[in-house]
């Protein structure tokens, strides 16, 4: 772990100690580039995405595809469009492809045992190379984010779309207004969007996995969404954000499939600044607590038949179950000083690309058989096989697959 901080020079948000610069940047996140405001500027980016996707699944109707890939790719997408209006297709497609790459492999750096966060001592020797592997990567995507933003500030503007405005665009345009409150320099711009392709893609991606999986594996469940879409839906639109307000069913499910799989099962560690005694435990100031929030939703002390795939009980009581972290019980999010800063966009996100999934398609499964749900820890919890299944055409209207 102090060895992928270390990578990050201290700049970025999410290995940043607690402080005032810390405050500064989570405010500025929260308030203008994840607030409805600053989501619905770039709304068309990932709307554009998900179109992209849908196209691309009804060119292999009939055979069976890896689901996983088709949505890590879009996922990946939806964040380079909104970040800074960059796309996986058309002759950029090499350059997406060796994203996915990097950030696979530094995913797999992450989940990595270090012997030198046990025994500090050992980390100038750098003995398993992992600090020096996670600073190539780091590297190699700051000159790359540096590139983007150069080529930004001499054309003036990013892409148009209608009156959309990506999120470097957003946070150039705080820059000019030139007060402290607002600006950052160069690198905080390029360490904040960092943060938001590494910590944004690899989480939603698995959340979107998971809960395509455990409705395959629920038809009855799988029954209650789709009767919801249809209902909402219709068969002659397609899903838009605005629509998903409207879906509680799916909501539900989402909530489910975070509680059971939590996309960061220990949380991102923590790291006190002073020795704490807490339930009679000494924290010895400056050791990483990891929090096991996969153990915590699945304990039969909170949850009534934890092990089971229920999202009826996210009907109930949802003032209580919600993700702002405030029960011990379920905080895929974390909470408090710490929490995601990323929720608005994960709930916007998550519901759109599974409502259009199940909307458009039905979903076959390669001769019966049911996926599984082994798990593969690499920082992320995702799946440890790629979910396969063959799309259907479910809508009547061509036109919805354009
Ligand atoms: C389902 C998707 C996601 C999950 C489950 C998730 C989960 C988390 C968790 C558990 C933390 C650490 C909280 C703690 O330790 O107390 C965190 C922090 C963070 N997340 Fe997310 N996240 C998701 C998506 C996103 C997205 C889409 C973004 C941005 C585009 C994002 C940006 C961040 C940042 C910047 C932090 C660091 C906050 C800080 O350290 O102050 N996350 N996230």
């Amino acid at each position: 772990m102090a060895a992928i901080k270390g990578t990050f020079g201290g700049l970025d948000i999410v290995w940043r100690s607690n402080g005032p610069e810390l405050q500064k940047l989570r405010k500025l996140v929260v308030r203008e580039i994840m607030s409805n405001n600053g989501l619905d500027a770039c709304y068309e980016f990932r709307r554009r995405e998900i179109r992209q996707m849908v196209k691309n699944i009804h060119g292999k109707i009939g055979s069976p595809i890896n689901l996983s890939e088709q949505i890590f790719l879009t996922m990946l997408s939806v964040t380079m469009s909104m970040l800074w209006g960059g796309s996986l297709n058309g002759e950029v497609a090499k350059l997406g492809l060796e994203i996915k790459d990097r950030l696979e492999e530094f995913m797999k750096l992450m989940g990595e045992p270090n012997l030198s966060d046990i025994f500090p001592m050992l980390r100038p020797f750098n003995l398993q190379g992992i600090e020096s592997k996670a600073k190539k990567h780091v590297s190699w995507f700051y000159g790359f984010l540096e590139s983007v933003i150069k080529q930004r500030m001499k054309l003036g503007e990013g892409p148009k779309m209608a009156d959309s405005k990506d999120f470097l665009q957003q946070l150039l345009e705080l820059n000019q207004r030139g007060d402290a409150k607002t600006s950052l320099s160069m690198m905080e711009i390029k360490a904040v969007l960092l943060d938001m392709v590494i910590g944004g893609t690899d989480t939603t991606f698995a959340t979107i996995e998971w809960a395509m999986t455990e409705l395959l594996r629920h038809p009855n469940k799988l029954r209650k969404v789709i009767e919801e879409l249809d209902a909402i839906i219709g068969d002659q639109n397609v899903v838009e954000e605005s629509n998903i307000s409207r879906l509680p069913y799916l909501t539900a499910v989402v909530k489910e499939t975070l509680r059971i799989h939590p996309p960061a099962p220990l949380l991102v560690p923590h790291m006190p600044n002073e020795t704490t005694v807490i339930a009679g435990y000494t924290i010895p100031k400056n050791s990483w607590i990891f929090f096991n929030v996969w153990a915590i939703q699945r304990d039969a002390e909170f949850w009534e038949d934890p092990l089971r795939f229920e999202p009826e009980r996210f009907l109930k009581d949802t003032e209580k179950r919600n993700y702002t972290g405030n029960s011990f019980h379920f905080f895929p999010f974390g909470s408090r000083r710490r929490i995601c800063v990323g929720i608005p966009l994960v709930e916007k996100i998550t519901m759109q690309i599974l409502a259009t999934l199940l909307h458009c398609f039905d979903w076959e499964l390669p001769d019966g058989r049911q996926p599984n749900v082994k798990e593969k820890l690499q920082f992320v919890l995702t799946k440890a096989e790629p979910l396969v299944v063959v799309p259907v055409a479910r809508l009547s209207n061509s036109i919805q697959y354009q």
